[in-house]
């Protein structure tokens, strides 16, 4: 039987621009887990729709979510992605130059924790933010996302369900266990307006106050 993310994806044309990197993760051999499709057109229409002039992504990977971003920004925009791959940056680096951002992106190659540090001590701010990197990690990224937004920035976070995990009580490993501590910062913090879309793996969405 077809699934609603099925029978939502054949309403739209192929995208050729995303599927050349998704062309380009399998040549290069690595494991495909960028955004999908429904939640990267998601993405963009969340960046036009808050006029976004910078943007953070913390996990490149190929440049999926990167293009998807890149497309809603205002005209000269930027995008600052935080990436621990020097391999992937490079990967993905290559498919936002042949999608014609390349000048709209700077990778921070190494770990984004530290990244966001240096990002932090240069006062640096963002209007939209997308987390989908090590899983451990998303509810120290979410904190910092906070410290760097402006007001009104958005926050997205991919994966939060896990492939099903998140839900499974027997399930308890450090992914797991962090990931609900994530989505439940995401619901309850009164910094935060938020909601929690279950399709896909799952997508945070909060919008800083
Ligand atoms: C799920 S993939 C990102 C997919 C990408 N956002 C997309 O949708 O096209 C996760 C990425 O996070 C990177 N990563 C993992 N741990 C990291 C860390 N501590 N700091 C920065 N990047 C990290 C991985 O190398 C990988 O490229």
């Amino acid at each position: 039987m077809t699934t609603p993310e099925q029978y939502s994806e054949e309403l739209y044309a192929e995208d050729e621009v995303l599927g050349r990197v998704k062309a380009s993760i399998a040549a290069a051999g690595i494991q495909d887990v960028s955004i999908a499709p429904g939640y990267g057109r998601l993405l963009t229409l969340l960046v036009t729709t808050s006029c976004t002039t910078h943007a953070l992504e913390i996990g490149a990977l190929g440049g999926y979510s990167g293009i998807c971003i890149a497309r809603g920004l205002v005209p000269g925009g930027t995008i600052t992605s935080l990436e621990i791959s020097e391999d992937n940056a490079r990967l993905a680096g290559h498919n936002m130059e042949e999608a014609g951002f390349g000048k709209n992106v700077n990778y921070m190659i190494g770990p984004a924790l530290e990244s966001l540090d240096q990002l932090q001590a240069e006062g640096k701010r963002f209007d939209f933010f997308f987390i989908d990197a090590d899983k451990e990690n998303y509810a120290h990224y979410l904190e910092r996302a906070i410290q760097l937004a402006n007001p009104g920035a958005i926050i997205a976070g991919d994966n939060t369900l896990l492939r099903g995990r998140t839900l499974n009580a027997e399930k308890n490993g450090p992914s797991v266990v962090a990931m609900r501590k994530f989505n439940e910062m995401i619901a309850t913090d009164e910094r935060l307006l938020s909601t929690f879309l279950p399709a896909f793996d799952g997508l945070a969405l909060a919008l800083v106050k």
